[in-house]
Protein backbone atom coordinates (compact mmCIF):
# COMPACT_ATOMS: atom_id res chain seq x y z
CA UNK A 1 0.00 0.00 0.00
CA UNK A 2 1.12 3.50 -0.29
CA UNK A 3 1.19 5.71 1.75
CA UNK A 4 -1.46 8.33 1.34
CA UNK A 5 -0.22 11.77 0.28
CA UNK A 6 -1.43 14.62 2.27
CA UNK A 7 -4.29 16.89 0.40
CA UNK A 8 -2.94 19.76 -2.00
CA UNK A 9 -3.49 23.17 -0.19
CA UNK A 10 -5.10 25.22 -2.10
CA UNK A 11 -3.18 28.99 -1.80
CA UNK A 12 -6.01 31.60 -0.99
CA UNK A 13 -5.72 34.93 -3.52
CA UNK A 14 -6.49 38.02 -2.59
CA UNK A 15 -9.72 39.52 -2.63
CA UNK A 16 -8.19 43.23 -2.88
CA UNK A 17 -5.59 45.31 -1.16
CA UNK A 18 -4.56 44.65 2.20
CA UNK A 19 -4.43 46.37 5.61
CA UNK A 20 -3.55 43.86 7.46
CA UNK A 21 -1.39 43.85 10.75
CA UNK A 22 0.64 40.82 11.43
CA UNK A 23 2.78 39.29 14.79
CA UNK A 24 5.48 37.15 13.71
CA UNK A 25 6.52 34.29 15.67
CA UNK A 26 10.20 34.49 17.36
CA UNK A 27 13.35 33.78 14.83
CA UNK A 28 14.45 30.45 14.68
CA UNK A 29 17.89 31.61 14.56
CA UNK A 30 17.79 33.36 17.63
CA UNK A 31 15.81 30.95 19.59
CA UNK A 32 18.06 28.49 18.52
CA UNK A 33 21.37 30.02 19.58
CA UNK A 34 19.71 31.16 22.64
CA UNK A 35 18.97 27.69 23.83
CA UNK A 36 22.44 26.63 23.31
CA UNK A 37 23.92 29.31 25.14
CA UNK A 38 21.21 28.81 27.92
CA UNK A 39 22.29 24.91 28.03
CA UNK A 40 26.12 26.09 28.28
CA UNK A 41 26.01 28.70 30.53
CA UNK A 42 25.98 26.65 33.70
CA UNK A 43 22.65 29.01 34.79
CA UNK A 44 19.36 29.07 35.24
CA UNK A 45 17.90 30.71 32.43
CA UNK A 46 14.40 32.26 31.76
CA UNK A 47 13.85 32.96 27.98
CA UNK A 48 11.24 34.68 26.65
CA UNK A 49 9.59 35.26 22.90
CA UNK A 50 11.26 31.56 22.01
CA UNK A 51 9.99 30.00 18.60
CA UNK A 52 7.71 27.03 19.10
CA UNK A 53 8.37 24.88 15.64
CA UNK A 54 9.78 22.18 14.34
CA UNK A 55 13.49 23.48 13.90
CA UNK A 56 13.43 24.91 17.81
CA UNK A 57 12.12 21.43 18.93
CA UNK A 58 14.78 19.52 17.46
CA UNK A 59 17.28 22.24 19.50
CA UNK A 60 15.19 21.38 23.00
CA UNK A 61 15.39 17.72 22.45
CA UNK A 62 19.17 17.62 21.21
CA UNK A 63 19.86 19.43 24.44
CA UNK A 64 17.67 18.21 26.49
CA UNK A 65 19.86 14.48 25.46
CA UNK A 66 23.34 16.14 27.03
CA UNK A 67 20.72 16.84 30.56
CA UNK A 68 19.29 20.34 30.14
CA UNK A 69 15.88 20.72 30.87
CA UNK A 70 13.33 22.74 29.82
CA UNK A 71 10.43 23.71 31.62
CA UNK A 72 7.04 26.25 30.39
CA UNK A 73 7.18 29.67 32.84
CA UNK A 74 5.60 32.67 33.07
CA UNK A 75 7.59 35.72 32.63
CA UNK A 76 6.93 38.86 33.47
CA UNK A 77 2.93 40.17 33.67
CA UNK A 78 2.47 36.66 33.36
CA UNK A 79 3.63 36.04 29.16
CA UNK A 80 4.59 32.90 28.47
CA UNK A 81 8.26 31.68 28.71
CA UNK A 82 11.05 29.16 28.75
CA UNK A 83 12.74 28.09 32.14
CA UNK A 84 15.96 26.64 30.81
CA UNK A 85 18.01 24.31 33.40
CA UNK A 86 21.59 24.23 31.83
CA UNK A 87 23.54 20.85 30.97
CA UNK A 88 24.96 19.16 34.01
CA UNK A 89 28.57 17.98 34.05
CA UNK A 90 29.16 15.67 31.33
CA UNK A 91 29.64 11.51 32.74
CA UNK A 92 32.08 9.90 30.96
CA UNK A 93 31.20 7.40 28.39
CA UNK A 94 27.80 8.86 28.26
CA UNK A 95 26.08 7.78 25.60
CA UNK A 96 23.01 9.42 23.28
CA UNK A 97 20.81 9.64 20.34
CA UNK A 98 19.75 12.87 19.08
CA UNK A 99 17.44 13.20 15.51
CA UNK A 100 17.97 16.84 13.88
CA UNK A 101 15.32 16.32 11.29
CA UNK A 102 15.84 19.43 8.91
CA UNK A 103 17.27 21.40 11.70
CA UNK A 104 20.41 23.16 10.08
CA UNK A 105 21.48 24.71 13.38
CA UNK A 106 20.66 21.47 14.92
CA UNK A 107 22.44 19.63 12.23
CA UNK A 108 25.75 22.02 12.69
CA UNK A 109 25.70 23.27 16.68
CA UNK A 110 25.31 20.28 17.72
CA UNK A 111 28.17 17.68 16.76
CA UNK A 112 30.76 20.92 18.16
CA UNK A 113 29.40 20.39 21.69
CA UNK A 114 29.21 16.42 21.25
CA UNK A 115 33.04 16.60 21.02
CA UNK A 116 33.63 18.77 23.42
CA UNK A 117 31.28 17.81 25.77
CA UNK A 118 32.46 13.92 25.59
CA UNK A 119 30.95 10.61 24.84
CA UNK A 120 29.51 8.88 21.81
CA UNK A 121 26.87 10.69 19.74
CA UNK A 122 24.54 9.37 17.01
CA UNK A 123 23.40 12.17 14.97
CA UNK A 124 20.51 11.45 12.93
CA UNK A 125 18.56 13.51 10.02
CA UNK A 126 15.35 14.00 8.25
CA UNK A 127 15.62 11.69 4.66
CA UNK A 128 15.59 15.63 2.64
CA UNK A 129 19.17 16.72 4.68
CA UNK A 130 21.35 13.40 4.31
CA UNK A 131 22.85 15.75 1.38
CA UNK A 132 23.07 18.25 3.22
CA UNK A 133 27.32 19.91 3.24
CA UNK A 134 29.00 18.71 7.03
CA UNK A 135 32.75 18.08 5.33
CA UNK A 136 34.61 21.12 6.65
CA UNK A 137 32.93 20.92 9.85
CA UNK A 138 33.70 17.12 10.30
CA UNK A 139 37.08 17.84 9.25
CA UNK A 140 37.55 20.67 11.91
CA UNK A 141 35.82 18.52 14.29
CA UNK A 142 38.46 15.71 13.12
CA UNK A 143 41.57 17.91 13.67
CA UNK A 144 41.05 18.26 17.56
CA UNK A 145 40.97 14.68 18.05
CA UNK A 146 36.62 13.45 17.65
CA UNK A 147 36.36 10.39 15.65
CA UNK A 148 33.38 10.78 13.11
CA UNK A 149 31.73 7.55 11.33
CA UNK A 150 28.90 6.78 8.95
CA UNK A 151 25.74 5.61 10.73
CA UNK A 152 24.58 4.13 7.38
CA UNK A 153 28.04 2.06 6.23
CA UNK A 154 30.74 2.59 9.21
CA UNK A 155 33.15 4.97 6.74
CA UNK A 156 35.49 7.13 8.99
CA UNK A 157 35.77 9.33 6.45
CA UNK A 158 32.28 10.50 5.60
CA UNK A 159 30.69 14.04 5.22
CA UNK A 160 27.08 13.78 5.72
CA UNK A 161 24.78 12.92 8.58
CA UNK A 162 23.60 10.61 9.66
CA UNK A 163 27.28 10.29 11.80
CA UNK A 164 28.42 8.62 15.05
CA UNK A 165 30.60 11.60 17.01
CA UNK A 166 32.92 10.44 19.47
CA UNK A 167 34.63 13.03 21.11
CA UNK A 168 38.69 12.75 22.00
CA UNK A 169 39.66 9.99 24.91
CA UNK A 170 41.58 12.38 26.41
CA UNK A 171 39.13 15.54 27.45
CA UNK A 172 41.57 18.56 26.01
CA UNK A 173 40.49 22.14 25.36
CA UNK A 174 41.48 23.05 21.95
CA UNK A 175 43.09 26.34 21.65
CA UNK A 176 42.96 26.71 18.03
CA UNK A 177 40.24 25.62 15.60
CA UNK A 178 39.88 26.24 11.67
CA UNK A 179 37.34 25.81 9.25
CA UNK A 180 36.05 26.45 5.26
CA UNK A 181 32.92 27.90 5.66
CA UNK A 182 32.75 28.83 2.34
CA UNK A 183 29.31 26.07 1.60
CA UNK A 184 27.42 27.49 4.85
CA UNK A 185 28.08 30.03 8.10
CA UNK A 186 26.52 27.92 10.49
CA UNK A 187 30.07 25.85 10.66
CA UNK A 188 31.68 28.99 11.87
CA UNK A 189 28.54 29.93 14.12
CA UNK A 190 28.69 26.39 15.65
CA UNK A 191 32.33 26.40 16.80
CA UNK A 192 32.11 30.50 17.85
CA UNK A 193 28.94 28.93 19.84
CA UNK A 194 30.10 25.71 20.69
CA UNK A 195 33.54 27.34 21.96
CA UNK A 196 31.32 27.71 25.12
CA UNK A 197 31.33 23.98 25.88
CA UNK A 198 35.15 24.58 27.38
CA UNK A 199 36.58 26.47 29.63
CA UNK A 200 39.26 27.62 28.02
CA UNK A 201 39.94 30.53 25.17
CA UNK A 202 39.58 29.40 21.82
CA UNK A 203 40.52 30.83 18.24
CA UNK A 204 38.09 29.79 15.82
CA UNK A 205 38.92 31.14 12.18
CA UNK A 206 37.72 30.76 8.94
CA UNK A 207 40.04 29.50 5.49
CA UNK A 208 38.56 29.58 2.33
CA UNK A 209 36.19 31.48 -0.13
CA UNK A 210 33.50 34.14 0.32
CA UNK A 211 31.53 33.28 3.74
CA UNK A 212 27.80 33.31 2.91
CA UNK A 213 24.90 34.48 4.87
CA UNK A 214 27.61 36.83 6.95
CA UNK A 215 24.40 38.45 8.57
CA UNK A 216 24.44 34.72 11.00
CA UNK A 217 28.06 35.16 11.82
CA UNK A 218 27.21 38.97 13.69
CA UNK A 219 23.91 36.94 14.69
CA UNK A 220 26.82 34.48 16.34
CA UNK A 221 29.01 37.11 17.59
CA UNK A 222 26.20 39.15 19.51
CA UNK A 223 24.41 36.27 21.39
CA UNK A 224 27.97 35.52 22.37
CA UNK A 225 28.39 38.81 24.14
CA UNK A 226 24.46 38.86 25.23
CA UNK A 227 25.96 35.95 27.68
CA UNK A 228 28.98 37.32 28.67
CA UNK A 229 31.22 35.49 26.46
CA UNK A 230 34.38 38.26 25.03
CA UNK A 231 34.53 37.92 21.76
CA UNK A 232 37.75 39.61 19.87
CA UNK A 233 38.31 40.10 16.09
CA UNK A 234 41.82 39.28 15.93
CA UNK A 235 42.07 39.71 11.70
CA UNK A 236 39.53 39.33 9.18
CA UNK A 237 37.55 36.30 9.92
CA UNK A 238 39.32 35.01 12.71
CA UNK A 239 37.88 35.29 16.28
CA UNK A 240 39.15 34.70 19.98
CA UNK A 241 36.35 33.81 22.19
CA UNK A 242 36.64 33.21 25.67
CA UNK A 243 33.79 31.75 27.70
CA UNK A 244 32.33 30.90 30.48
CA UNK A 245 29.04 32.14 29.42
CA UNK A 246 26.73 33.49 32.01
CA UNK A 247 22.73 33.52 31.43
CA UNK A 248 21.40 37.40 30.58
CA UNK A 249 19.68 39.33 33.19
CA UNK A 250 17.08 39.36 33.88
CA UNK A 251 16.13 37.14 31.04
CA UNK A 252 17.06 36.65 27.29
CA UNK A 253 14.70 38.00 24.60
CA UNK A 254 14.39 36.25 21.18
CA UNK A 255 13.47 38.86 18.35
CA UNK A 256 10.30 38.20 15.82
CA UNK A 257 11.36 36.16 12.83
CA UNK A 258 12.11 39.33 10.02
CA UNK A 259 13.02 36.33 7.73
CA UNK A 260 9.78 34.90 7.84
CA UNK A 261 8.42 38.32 8.01
CA UNK A 262 9.30 38.10 3.88
CA UNK A 263 5.87 36.53 2.69
CA UNK A 264 3.72 38.85 4.62
CA UNK A 265 5.34 41.98 3.48
CA UNK A 266 5.73 40.48 -0.40
CA UNK A 267 1.79 40.20 -0.19
CA UNK A 268 1.22 43.96 0.00
CA UNK A 269 3.56 44.26 -2.96
CA UNK A 270 1.47 41.52 -4.90
CA UNK A 271 -1.78 42.44 -3.72
CA UNK A 272 -1.46 45.93 -3.11
CA UNK A 273 -2.53 48.10 0.26
CA UNK A 274 -0.08 48.02 3.49
CA UNK A 275 1.23 45.75 6.08
CA UNK A 276 2.43 46.06 9.19
CA UNK A 277 4.52 43.83 11.55
CA UNK A 278 4.78 45.13 15.16
CA UNK A 279 7.51 44.82 17.13
CA UNK A 280 10.33 44.88 14.26
CA UNK A 281 13.56 45.37 16.69
CA UNK A 282 15.18 48.78 16.09
CA UNK A 283 18.46 47.47 16.10
CA UNK A 284 19.42 43.59 15.28
CA UNK A 285 21.79 41.55 13.38
CA UNK A 286 18.71 39.39 12.03
CA UNK A 287 19.31 39.58 8.03
CA UNK A 288 15.75 40.10 7.97
CA UNK A 289 16.38 43.42 8.74
CA UNK A 290 17.77 43.78 5.48
CA UNK A 291 13.69 44.19 3.88
CA UNK A 292 13.91 47.34 4.96
CA UNK A 293 16.46 48.01 2.10
CA UNK A 294 15.41 45.43 -0.55
CA UNK A 295 11.41 45.91 -1.04
CA UNK A 296 11.98 49.71 -1.76
CA UNK A 297 14.08 48.17 -4.78
CA UNK A 298 11.21 46.68 -5.76
CA UNK A 299 8.80 49.24 -5.98
CA UNK A 300 7.72 49.16 -2.65
CA UNK A 301 7.81 51.78 0.17
CA UNK A 302 8.88 51.14 3.97
CA UNK A 303 8.38 53.03 6.87
CA UNK A 304 9.52 51.71 10.29
CA UNK A 305 7.55 53.68 13.34
CA UNK A 306 9.17 53.78 16.49
CA UNK A 307 6.96 52.80 19.37
CA UNK A 308 5.97 55.57 21.89
CA UNK A 309 7.33 53.91 25.03
CA UNK A 310 10.91 54.90 25.91
CA UNK A 311 13.53 52.66 25.06
CA UNK A 312 11.38 50.26 23.85
CA UNK A 313 13.57 49.13 20.99
CA UNK A 314 11.00 48.22 18.65
CA UNK A 315 8.85 49.73 16.10
CA UNK A 316 5.94 49.06 13.38
CA UNK A 317 7.35 48.19 10.44
CA UNK A 318 4.55 49.44 7.29
CA UNK A 319 5.18 48.23 3.80
CA UNK A 320 3.02 49.39 1.17
CA UNK A 321 2.74 47.86 -2.61
CA UNK A 322 3.36 50.48 -5.62
CA UNK A 323 1.72 50.08 -8.81
CA UNK A 324 3.84 47.16 -10.58
CA UNK A 325 6.37 45.54 -9.19
CA UNK A 326 10.12 46.64 -10.31
CA UNK A 327 12.86 44.38 -10.94
CA UNK A 328 15.97 44.55 -9.30
CA UNK A 329 19.51 43.03 -8.38
CA UNK A 330 20.08 41.68 -5.06
CA UNK A 331 23.28 40.07 -3.76
CA UNK A 332 23.81 37.84 -0.40
CA UNK A 333 20.29 37.88 0.46
CA UNK A 334 21.00 33.82 1.58
CA UNK A 335 17.67 32.95 3.35
CA UNK A 336 15.22 35.53 2.29
CA UNK A 337 16.11 34.62 -1.41
CA UNK A 338 12.97 32.32 -2.34
CA UNK A 339 10.64 35.03 -1.15
CA UNK A 340 12.83 37.51 -2.95
CA UNK A 341 12.39 35.33 -6.09
CA UNK A 342 8.73 34.79 -5.68
CA UNK A 343 8.73 38.55 -6.03
CA UNK A 344 11.09 38.87 -8.82
CA UNK A 345 8.97 36.17 -10.89
CA UNK A 346 5.92 39.07 -10.63
CA UNK A 347 8.39 41.40 -11.89
CA UNK A 348 8.10 43.90 -14.50
CA UNK A 349 11.13 42.74 -16.13
CA UNK A 350 14.33 40.91 -15.59
CA UNK A 351 15.85 40.41 -12.16
CA UNK A 352 18.77 39.09 -10.69
CA UNK A 353 20.24 37.14 -7.46
CA UNK A 354 23.76 36.73 -7.21
CA UNK A 355 25.83 35.73 -3.71
CA UNK A 356 24.25 32.31 -3.44
CA UNK A 357 25.59 29.61 -4.61
CA UNK A 358 25.30 27.93 -1.46
CA UNK A 359 21.40 27.99 -1.38
CA UNK A 360 21.71 24.30 -3.66
CA UNK A 361 22.88 22.93 -0.29
CA UNK A 362 19.74 24.19 1.55
CA UNK A 363 16.65 22.60 2.30
CA UNK A 364 16.76 21.27 -0.73
CA UNK A 365 18.98 22.53 -3.97
CA UNK A 366 16.96 26.23 -3.68
CA UNK A 367 18.21 27.12 -6.78
CA UNK A 368 17.22 24.21 -9.21
CA UNK A 369 13.41 24.35 -7.08
CA UNK A 370 13.11 28.04 -7.82
CA UNK A 371 13.99 27.45 -11.73
CA UNK A 372 11.12 24.63 -12.30
CA UNK A 373 8.52 26.40 -10.02
CA UNK A 374 8.96 29.83 -11.70
CA UNK A 375 8.47 28.27 -14.85
CA UNK A 376 5.54 26.60 -13.76
CA UNK A 377 4.53 29.78 -13.29
CA UNK A 378 5.08 30.83 -16.75
CA UNK A 379 7.76 33.24 -15.54
CA UNK A 380 11.17 32.73 -16.72
CA UNK A 381 14.04 31.67 -14.49
CA UNK A 382 17.70 30.11 -14.86
CA UNK A 383 20.47 29.32 -12.89
CA UNK A 384 23.92 31.00 -13.01
CA UNK A 385 27.22 30.20 -10.99
CA UNK A 386 25.80 31.66 -7.84
CA UNK A 387 22.40 32.69 -8.29
CA UNK A 388 19.27 33.48 -10.35
CA UNK A 389 18.70 35.41 -13.39
CA UNK A 390 14.45 35.92 -13.46
CA UNK A 391 12.46 37.06 -16.25
CA UNK A 392 8.93 37.96 -14.67
CA UNK A 393 5.19 37.50 -15.83
CA UNK A 394 2.43 39.79 -15.28
CA UNK A 395 0.06 37.02 -16.22
CA UNK A 396 1.00 33.77 -13.63
CA UNK A 397 -0.82 31.10 -14.32
CA UNK A 398 -2.18 28.52 -11.72
CA UNK A 399 -0.13 25.55 -10.63
CA UNK A 400 0.44 22.53 -8.25
CA UNK A 401 3.61 23.74 -6.66
CA UNK A 402 5.43 21.66 -5.29
CA UNK A 403 7.27 22.64 -1.51
CA UNK A 404 10.49 20.65 -1.49
CA UNK A 405 10.76 19.82 2.26
CA UNK A 406 11.25 23.44 1.83
CA UNK A 407 9.60 25.45 4.20
CA UNK A 408 10.86 28.84 1.74
CA UNK A 409 9.70 27.36 -1.25
CA UNK A 410 6.48 26.93 0.05
CA UNK A 411 5.84 30.60 1.45
CA UNK A 412 6.72 31.58 -1.79
CA UNK A 413 4.16 29.61 -3.43
CA UNK A 414 1.58 31.45 -1.40
CA UNK A 415 2.49 34.66 -2.24
CA UNK A 416 1.58 33.59 -6.28
CA UNK A 417 -1.19 32.34 -4.97
CA UNK A 418 -2.41 35.72 -3.98
CA UNK A 419 -2.27 36.59 -7.82
CA UNK A 420 -2.97 33.36 -9.52
CA UNK A 421 -6.48 31.58 -8.55
CA UNK A 422 -6.06 27.82 -8.28
CA UNK A 423 -2.81 27.95 -7.41
CA UNK A 424 -2.04 24.58 -4.93
CA UNK A 425 0.97 23.49 -3.00
CA UNK A 426 1.63 20.10 -2.49
CA UNK A 427 2.51 20.36 1.00
CA UNK A 428 1.69 23.21 3.15
CA UNK A 429 3.21 20.95 6.35
CA UNK A 430 6.77 21.99 5.43
CA UNK A 431 6.10 25.00 7.12
CA UNK A 432 5.82 23.81 10.44
CA UNK A 433 10.35 23.97 10.25
CA UNK A 434 9.65 27.74 11.58
CA UNK A 435 6.50 28.75 11.18
CA UNK A 436 3.63 25.93 11.84
CA UNK A 437 0.95 28.37 12.02
CA UNK A 438 1.70 30.08 8.24
CA UNK A 439 -1.75 28.91 7.08
CA UNK A 440 -3.71 30.58 9.83
CA UNK A 441 -1.66 33.64 9.86
CA UNK A 442 -1.66 33.52 5.91
CA UNK A 443 -5.67 33.87 6.06
CA UNK A 444 -5.75 35.97 8.74
CA UNK A 445 -3.17 38.40 6.77
CA UNK A 446 -6.11 37.84 3.81
CA UNK A 447 -9.11 38.68 5.70
CA UNK A 448 -7.70 42.34 6.69
CA UNK A 449 -8.26 44.23 3.58
CA UNK A 450 -9.48 47.85 3.32
O1 LIG B 1 22.99 30.19 11.62
C1 LIG B 1 21.82 30.28 11.26
O2 LIG B 1 20.88 30.42 12.07
C2 LIG B 1 21.52 30.23 9.82
C3 LIG B 1 22.52 30.46 8.91
C4 LIG B 1 22.29 30.44 7.45
O3 LIG B 1 22.82 29.22 6.98
P1 LIG B 1 23.81 29.13 5.70
O4 LIG B 1 25.02 29.90 5.98
O5 LIG B 1 24.03 27.67 5.53
O6 LIG B 1 23.04 29.74 4.57
C5 LIG B 1 20.81 30.55 7.11
O7 LIG B 1 20.59 30.31 5.76
C6 LIG B 1 19.99 29.60 7.95
O8 LIG B 1 18.63 29.73 7.65
C7 LIG B 1 20.14 29.94 9.42
C1 LIG C 1 18.57 27.44 5.34
C2 LIG C 1 17.62 27.47 6.28
O1 LIG C 1 17.54 26.67 7.38
P1 LIG C 1 18.60 25.88 8.25
O2 LIG C 1 18.64 26.56 9.58
O3 LIG C 1 18.05 24.50 8.33
O4 LIG C 1 19.92 25.96 7.56
C3 LIG C 1 16.49 28.43 6.18
O5 LIG C 1 15.72 28.53 7.17
O6 LIG C 1 16.33 29.11 5.15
Amino acid sequence: MTPERPAAWPAPTASGPLQARVRLPGSKSLTNRILLLSALSGEETLVLGALESDDARAMRSALEAFGARFTPSAGPDGVAALHVSPIPPAEPGARRVIDAHQAGTVMRFIPVVAALLGGQTDLLVHESARARPMGPLFAALRGIGAEIVSLDDGDPATDHLPARITAPQARTEPLRITVDSTASSQFLSALLLGACAQAAPVVVSHAGGRIPSRAHIRMTLESLREFGAEVEELAEDSWRVTPRVRSPRPMAVVEPDLSNAGPFLAAALVAGGTVQVPGWPLATTQIGDRWREILPRLGASVDLAHDDAAGAGTGTLTVAGGPRILPAEIDDAAELAPVLAALMALADGESRLTGIAHLRGHETNRLAALVEEIEALGAHAEETPDGLVIRGTSAPRPALHKAWHDHRLATAAAVWGLTAPGTELDDIAATAKTMPDFPQMWAAMLGQTR
